[in-house]
């Protein structure tokens, strides 16, 4: 039998302790399936408190470097999160100290993820992070392995499940925000931060991490056009499954001459489309190669036996001597591009509160005419005061016409506060 490789697991909180969990309670065929047993021999966590999972067999470390970097050590096992901090210092000091790395941690690798990588590299060590995009989807592992042969002309999908629980839940139970928001944190879905969820940052960190792969592209998460579900109401749910539709937390990622089009937002898409089917903190990620075809992957995407689940599959390619560049290719041959708003033309759906007085929807109607923004539909729905919440669905347009139209809604004197604007997707 080939030596015990040897885990240092820093974080036990939902997934940490997940791993844990799993890792004892597979041992055996986890040892059958890479050739050795795979032993924790220390953990560190911010305090000793009951976890629900017996701990004593491991020694204890109240800091993570130094968990990172002790002798009986093979693999750094980073499941703190936050970008910067105790996780990047004890990633850091991990791979100097001739550690392989597994992480979870899609924010730590989204800002810093071509340095570590390089660390990594250059030392000969592995960082891994299948966990980190899509949970227990084993979408890295699609992209770098399964797809290496294509080229990818495009990367879409729905990649965090809080944000997808909020929006279902909401429209499936007549819940509000609150409550549903209270049900995914009990479901162990949300990040420490849940601005980091809702704000859409999280599923624009995973975005960034699989364009990389896909294009051979240094992580660019600033080029992400991003928009968090915050200003999607009840309202806008109802109004879209009025016309057939859902709204999905929606990134979208295609190499175009002009460079790197990334974005993260808000849009509906059919309710009949394996997208709009979605339900509940599942994610969808749809890769299209171009000798392939599509690949639709559907899955858990948070949570502890999913994420675990994940984090396995990387140790286990460790223990098998499995050394893959962390974003498929060597670090130092991953290109920068600019970043590209999308040009692709879309219809979209618009909702303003406009002032009810006569001529209100004519003024509406010019000014985004004079943008060249057609109205396919609009409708007056409803009354507040002295204001009336409008719908409008465009014909397709492109999202520089219609921000050429939002900035003149202003200038009519009768739209009050900041409309919402929402990209139909007929994917
Ligand atoms: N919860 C989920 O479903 C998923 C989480 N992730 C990622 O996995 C990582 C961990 O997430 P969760 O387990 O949900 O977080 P959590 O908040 O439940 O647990 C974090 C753990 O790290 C420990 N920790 C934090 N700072 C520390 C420090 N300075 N020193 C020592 N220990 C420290 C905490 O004590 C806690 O045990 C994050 O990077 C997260 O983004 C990724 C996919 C899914
Ligand atoms: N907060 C994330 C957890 C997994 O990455 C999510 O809700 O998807
Ligand atoms: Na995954």
């Amino acid at each position: 039998m080939t030596k015990p490789l040897r885990l240092g697991i820093a974080g036990l909180g939902t997934v940490g302790v997940g791993v844990v969990r799993m890792l004892r309670k597979n041992a055996d065929l986890l040892k059958t399936r890479t050739g050795r047993p795979l032993v924790i021999t220390a953990v560190s966590a911010r305090s000793q408190k009951d976890r629900g999972v017996s701990l004593s067999d491991y020694a204890w470390e109240d800091d993570p470097v130094k968990l990172a970097t002790r002798d009986d050590v093979d693999v750094f096992v980073e499941l703190m999160g936050g970008a910067d901090g105790p996780a990047k210092a004890a990633t850091e000091a991990a791979l100097k100290a001739g550690k392989d790395v597994v992480t979870a941690n899609k924010a730590m690798l989204a800002e810093h993820g071509h340095t570590l990588a390089n660390l990594a590299e250059d030392g000969g060590q592995v960082l891994r992070f299948e966990a980190a995009v899509a949970g227990g989807i084993p979408v890295i592992k699609a992209l770098t392995e399964g797809l290496a042969g294509n080229e990818i002309t495009r990367v879409m999908g729905v990649m965090n499940g809080s944000c997808n629980y909020i929006l279902t839940r909401m429209q499936s139970a007549g819940l509000t925000y609150e409550e549903v928001f209270a049900e995914a944190d009990g479901l162990g879905y949300l990040e420490a931060d849940p601005q980091l969820d809702v704000g859409g940052i999280d599923a624009a960190h995973k975005l960034a991490l699989l364009s990389s792969i896909a294009f051979g592209t240094q992580v660019k998460f600033d080029g992400v056009a991003l928009e968090g579900i915050e200003r999607v109401s009840i309202e806008d749910i109802r109004q879209a499954a009025d016309m057939g539709y859902r709204i999905k937390l929606l990134g979208v990622a295609q190499m175009t001459a002009r460079g790197l089009e990334q974005s993260m937002s808000p849009c509906l898409v059919p309710e009949t489309s394996p997208l709009g089917q979605l339900e509940g903190g599942t994610n969808m990620v749809v890769l299209e190669g171009a000798d392939v075809g599509q690949i639709v992957l559907r899955g858990a995407g948070a949570g502890e036996g999913p994420t675990a689940s994940a984090v396995l599959s990387d140790i286990i390619d460790i223990a098998r001597g499995l050394r893959l560049p962390t974003f498929g290719q060597p670090a130092d041959s991953l290109k920068t591009v600019p970043a590209a708003q999308s040009t692709v033309p879309a219809p979209y759906y618009l909702r303003l509160d406009l002032l009810d007085k006569p001529g209100a929807l004519a003024k509406v109607a010019t000014a985004l005419g004079d943008a060249g923004v057609s109205i396919n539909r609009m409708r007056q729905y409803g009354h507040e005061d002295t204001t009336a919440p409008v719908l409008i669905v465009t014909h397709t347009t492109t999202r520089e016409a219609l921000d050429v139209a939002l900035a003149g809604l202003p200038g009519t004197g009768v739209v009050t506060g900041d409309p919402v604007a929402l990209r139909i997707e007929e994917v």
